[in-house]
């Protein structure tokens, strides 16, 4: 990551905030988090301690509070980790610590989501990677973690159409043979990066063979072309769909495509801010979708590298958009509905009201 300063020493002024507060539970549903985006602070000491020729610092992975990047440096972070995650003790370690984690923050319904590697200096296979983060939420399971994780092939949108294929395939066979805890495909990537046009046979195979789709749309301005065109698919979910409505560049046409198929838009504050999509917490489009009563998820999208929890993703939108608790418990219990694990929704609804009376008299 040369040429961009990524050391940093402000502390936040959300967190002193936070802490004068109760904490939240309301984050019980995560729907959208990249693997390698989630690693916390604890993991990449102890990955860092595993390759120190890597020379690699914390600064290099996180992005703090008060700071922000563009887009693009975001994705020299990812680069950075993927350097520090490269064997498939690695990735046992990081899926295992991140749903440790997201258990830790009260979320008891987790989908994770992450992009095959393969990498040749340690001979880890992609194959080998996905079942290296199955085997690390079954451990997870076997070892009593509170939480209920599914998992979600990603594509990066990045390598092409024959790469995209090819992980549609791998995905399927996952599905068929985990008896589904792999419920989907995500498309993910640098939005500056390719064309989903590309992408289309793969993410319309997907669809026909029963993996559920999300995909990160119209995350920069000049997507919506891109918009219309998956939007047809149409997409089981939205990653961030930041421009898609008219007042920021998209069209009533897209807006009618999404309210057609009330297809639930994954929202994601902090990493918006952060990586300067958005230019302020205000200015989220979670209160254009929120208002109209479209299905909308709060989500943590990297919470390590944008330093965030998903309770703190529930306490930004009330303090913002001055929710109330009530409105933050419908927030959070629409998001069940929005699952891809429907053999789950039922028994995740009762666990909610369950939850209810706890979270009142905090
Ligand atoms: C900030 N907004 C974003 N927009 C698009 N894609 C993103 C992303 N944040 C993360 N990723 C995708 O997730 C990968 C890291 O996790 P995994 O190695 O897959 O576990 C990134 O390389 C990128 O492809
Ligand atoms: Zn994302």
């Amino acid at each position: 990551v040369s040429g961009i300063d990524l050391h940093f020493s402000h502390q936040s002024t959300f967190i002193s905030r936070r802490q004068n507060t109760s904490p939240s539970w309301w984050s019980h549903g995560e729907l959208h988090a990249h693997l390698n985006g989630s690693v916390s602070f604890s993991t990449i000491e102890k990955l860092v301690a595993r390759k120190p020729h890597l020379n690699i610092e914390h600064g290099m992975t996180a992005i703090r509070s008060g700071q922000r990047r563009t887009l693009d440096e975001c994705f020299q972070v990812f680069k950075v980790i993927h350097q520090l995650v490269d064997t498939e003790e690695d990735i046992l370690m990081v899926a295992k610590d991140v749903i440790r984690e997201f258990a830790a923050d009260g979320v008891k319904y987790l989908e994770l989501r992450s992009t095959p590697r393969k990498e040749k200096t340690t001979g880890m296979t992609k194959r080998r990677y996905v079942e290296t983060v199955i085997e690390a939420i079954r451990q997870c399971k076997n070892e009593g973690v509170d939480i209920e994780v599914r998992f979600l092939v990603a594509v990066d949108r990045r390598n092409g159409a024959e790469v995209a294929m090819e992980t549609v395939k791998l995905a399927e066979d996952f599905m068929l043979s985990t008896g589904g805890l792999v419920v989907g495909l995500d498309l993910s990537g640098d939005p500056m990066v390719g064309h989903g046009r590309d992408l289309l046979p793969a993410l319309q195979k997907a669809k026909n063979c029963g993996l559920k789709l999300s995909l990160h749309l119209s995350e920069v301005p000049s997507q919506a072309d891109e918009s219309e065109l998956l939007l047809n698919i149409p997409p089981d979910r939205i990653g961030h769909g930041t421009f898609l409505h008219p007042e920021v560049g998209g069209s009533q046409s897209l807006v009618d495509k999404v309210r057609k198929h009330n297809t639930p838009l994954e929202l994601c504050l902090t990493s918006n801010v952060k990586g300067q999509t958005v230019s302020s917490y205000s200015q989220h489009h979670f209160l254009y979708w929120y208002q109209m009563g479209h299905p909308s998820v709060l989500c943590t999208d990297d919470k390590g590298v944008f330093c965030t929890d998903l309770s703190q993703e529930y306490q930004l939108a009330a303090s913002t958009f001055n929710l109330s608790q009530e409105d933050m418990w419908t927030l959070s219990q629409k998001a069940i509905d929005c699952t891809f694990a429907p053999d789950l929704q039922q028994q995740l609804h009762q666990k909610w009201l369950e939850l209810r009376p706890t979270l009142f008299q905090l």
